[in-house]
C-alpha cells in the first residue's frame, strides 16, 4: 500500500490552476444529454467522477460502473429511467452501501421501472427506460440533495413537467439551487414555488455554449494551507466572486480564520491577516464538503469549534464523522461528536503518535484535508494518496509546485 510522506516548504508560493467543478461538470453533462445539445460543455473536470459520467453517456453500455461517484449514480439513475434501453448501474463496494431508496421510490411513483439487483435500497440497480406519466410527488429532503437534483434535471423532458414537495430539513440546499441555475441557463423553467416546493415546466432544454468554472471545494485546501503556513503567497485560477457553487461561502468562513480573498480578473489571491477568531461556531448544512477542511484547520490552529448540520457526513465516501475523529486523534486532538450531526472541540488534547500515518478510507477529502497538516507535523504520511483523483487528480502535483516535498513509501 503506497503512502506519501510530506514535508512542507518554509514558504508556500504558488499559482494553481484548480480543477473544474465536478458538480457543475456532471450536471452540464446530464442536461446536455437530455437536451441532445449540439454544443459540448467546455472545461469539464478531469476527475474520476466526471470521467465515469462521460463514459456512461458516450459508450451507452448495458452495465455502467460509476465507481465512487455519488452524483453520477444518482443523476444517471433518473436519466436512465427516461432514456430508452435496459441498463444495470453499479459502483464500488462503498457505493453499494450509500442509500438510494428515496430516489428510487420517487422515480417509481412517477412510473419508472427500477429493480434492486442486490440489497433493497442500495445500488446496483436494473433500470428500463420508459415514459414517466405522473408529474407531482413528495419526497424527503433531509438525506441527500442529489436525489432532488437528479429528479429536477429530468423534469423538462417529462410530458407534464414535474413538481416536488420536500419534507424534513432540506440539506445541501445550495446544490439544489446550483441545479436550478444550470437548468435555467440551458433554457428550462424551474424554480422554487414555496419554501419546500419546486416546479419544473415541460419545456425542453436548449443547447448553449457553456464553460465549467473552477472548483471551490478544491480551493478550500489551499485556503487551509494559507491558514496553517507562517508565510504563503497563493493565487487560485478560475474562481469567480458570484459563483454558482455554494462552497464559495468557504472564503467568508476563512476570513474569520485569518485568510482574506482578493478577487482578480483571473481568480483569487489569498492574503493572511493573522486575525483569527477565538472560537468558530458554524452550521455546515449547506456546505458539507467543507467539513473536513474546517475541522482539521481549526484543530491545528488551536481554535475550538462547534460545527452543526453534519448529518449527511456518515453516508458520504466514508463515515466522515468517525474518520475525522480517528485520524485527528493520531495528531493529538480529541474531537467530540453529538447526534451523528455535530462535531466539536474545546481544546482537549492527547499524546500525538510519533509518526502518524493518516488513513484515507477511499475518501479524497480525507487525503486533501489532512495533507496540509504536514505544515505542523513534519514527515506526516498519507495512506492511499491516489484517492484524490475522485475530484482533484493533480492535487499532489500542485502541492509539489507549491514547494512541498513528497516521498512515496511502501
Ligand atoms: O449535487 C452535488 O453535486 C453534491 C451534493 C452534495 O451531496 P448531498 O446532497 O448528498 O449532501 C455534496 O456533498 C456532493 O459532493 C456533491
Ligand atoms: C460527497 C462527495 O461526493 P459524492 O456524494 O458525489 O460521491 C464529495 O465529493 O465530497
Amino acid at each position: 500500500m503506497v503512502r506519501y510522506k510530506l514535508t512542507s516548504p518554509p514558504m508556500v508560493k504558488a499559482t494553481i490552476q484548480l480543477p473544474a467543478s465536478k458538480s457543475i461538470s456532471n450536471r452540464a453533462l446530464i442536461i446536455n444529454a437530455l437536451g441532445k445539445g449540439s454544443y459540448s460543455p467546455e472545461n469539464l473536470s478531469d476527475c474520476d467522477d466526471t470521467q465515469v459520467m462521460i463514459k456512461a453517456l458516450t459508450e451507452n453500455k448495458e452495465t455502467i460502473d460509476i465507481m465512487a461517484a455519488g452524483t453520477a449514480m444518482r443523476f444517471l439513475t433518473a436519466y436512465l429511467s427516461v432514456t430508452p434501453g435496459k441498463h444495470t448501474i453499479t459502483g464500488t463496494a462503498r457505493m453499494q452501501q450509500r442509500p438510494i431508496q428515496i430516489l428510487v421510490n420517487a422515480l417509481r411513483e412517477l412510473g419508472a421501472e427500477i429493480e434492486y439487483a442486490g440489497n433493497e435500497g442500495f445500488p446496483p440497480l436494473h433500470i428500463i427506460g420508459t415514459e414517466l406519466k405522473k408529474n407531482e410527488i413528495a419526497l424527503k429532503g433531509n438525506v441527500s440533495s442529489q436525489y432532488i437534483s437528479a429528479l429536477l434535471m429530468i423534469g423538462p423532458v417529462l410530458k407534464n413537467g414535474l413538481t416536488l414537495h420536500l419534507s424534513g430539513e432540506i440539506i445541501s440546499r445550495p446544490y439544489i439551487n446550483l441545479t436550478l441555475q444550470l437548468m435555467n441557463d440551458f433554457g428550462a423553467k424551474a424554480a422554487w414555488t414555496a419554501p419546500n416546493s419546486i416546479s419544473v415546466a415541460p419545456q425542453p432544454y436548449e443547447s448553449i455554449p457553456f464553460t465549467v468554472e473552477s472548483d471551490w471545494s478544491a480551493a478550500s485546501y489551499w485556503y487551509q494551507i494559507a491558514a496553517l503556513s507562517s508565510k504563503a503567497e497563493i493565487e487560485l485560477l478560475g474562481l469567480f466572486h458570484h459563483s454558482y457553487q455554494g462552497d464559495s461561502r468557504g472564503a467568508e468562513v476563512f476570513s474569520r480564520l485569518g485568510i482574506t480573498t482578493e478577487f482578480t480578473a483571473k481568480g483569487v489571491k489569498l492574503k493572511k491577516t493573522g486575525n483569527a477568531l477565538k472560537k468558530l461556531e458554524e452550521d455546515l448544512v449547506d456546505i458539507p464538503d467543507l467539513a473536513q477542511t474546517f475541522v482539521v484547520t481549526c484543530a491545528l490552529l488551536n481554535i475550538p469549534f462547534r460545527f452543526t448540520g453534519l448529518q449527511s457526513l456518515k453516508i458520504k465516501e466514508t463515515d466522515r464523522i468517525t474518520a475525522l475523529r480517528s485520524e485527528l486523534k493520531k495528531l493529538g486532538y480529541l474531537i467530540e461528536e453529538e447526534n451523528d450531526s455535530v462535531l466539536m472541540w474545546n481544546g482537549e488534547r492527547c499524546t500525538p503518535e510519533q509518526t502518524p500515518i493518516i488513513q484515507t478510507y477511499e475518501d479524497h477529502r480525507m487525503a486533501m484535508a489532512f495533507a496540509p497538516a504536514a505544515i505542523l507535523y513534519p514527515d506526516l504520511q498519507i495512506a492511499e494518496p491516489e484517492v484524490v483523483s475522485k475530484s482533484y487528480p493533480n492535487y499532489w502535483e500542485h502541492l509539489k509546485q507549491a514547494g512541498f516535498q513528497i516521498i512515496s513509501e511502501k
